[in-house]
């Protein structure tokens, strides 16, 4: 029998059923969350990731245990950063990565490419049997990606985001994702932001005022940490 839970959200709690609902990891690469890497390059203080990393692994273990998808996405572009886009890309403009790179040429190659440490995933984080694992050249992980399709086919309606940065990839994902009719969650606990404090607290006021929910990982692994695989066959 599915069995429908009740995760405790902000603005209200939501009813879920765990078998049409995905874990969403967002791009938990060296580049976002380890000293070293693009954000930490670029200027942007990553001192809270290691927090968050210990919290998505346990995020994780629970939602394996009950059944539910996992899927990680990577961000980045080809070693030759065609998937980029040049100046006619306001992408070109805008990636921090891509501008860090600019203004230091020695680090040329070496952020967010494929192949390179930057754009593996945390060693903390990796991909276990069964999860799903996408790659993303912007922010959105619905843009120019399969994500739309694997969830619909496995009929899939509600995301649970954890990962970096809450109001980067983590937002425009949700965002998008509203747009397609699915039903939006942050685990706050287990995101971390690019910026000030400040751009956390309005990411999450702006999910939770309009797009979609807001919970914690103990909630989550409350609630979902109570069911048992095998009661969720239909
Ligand atoms: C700033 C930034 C955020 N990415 C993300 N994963 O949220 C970037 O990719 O430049």
């Amino acid at each position: 029998m599915a069995q429908t839970i009740t995760l405790p959200c902000r603005p209200e709690p939501l009813e879920i059923d765990p078998t049409k609902t995905a874990v969403i990891v967002i791009d938990m690469q060296n580049a976002y969350a380890s000293p070293g890497g693009y954000l930490d390059l670029a200027g942007f203080d990553i001192s809270g990731a290691k927090a968050v990393i210990q919290n998505i692994k346990g995020v994780l273990e629970t939602a394996r245990g009950a059944d539910v998808q996992v899927v990680y996405f990577q961000n980045g572009w080809d070693p030759d950063y065609v998937e980029a886009g040049g100046p006619g890309s306001p992408n070109w403009h805008k990636s921090n990565a891509l501008k860090t790179m600019r203004a230091r040429p020695e680090l040329e190659g070496t952020l967010l490419a494929r192949g390179t440490w930057d754009y593996e995933l945390v060693d903390e984080l990796k991909p276990q049997p069964g999860d799903i694992q996408l790659h993303k050249t912007r922010y959105s992980g619905f843009f120019n990606s399969q994500l739309d399709s694997v969830l619909r086919s496995r009929g899939i309606r509600n995301l649970v985001f954890v990962g970096i940065a809450t109001n980067v990839c983590v937002e425009s994902t949700l965002r998008d994702g509203f747009f397609l009719e699915y039903f939006g969650v942050v685990l706050e606990d287990a995101t971390h932001q690019a910026g000030p404090e400040f751009v956390q607290q309005a990411a999450l006021y702006n999910i939770e005022k309009f797009f979609g929910w807001v919970s914690s990982v103990a909630d989550f692994k409350g609630v979902v940490g109570q069911i048992a695989p095998d009661t969720q066959e239909a």
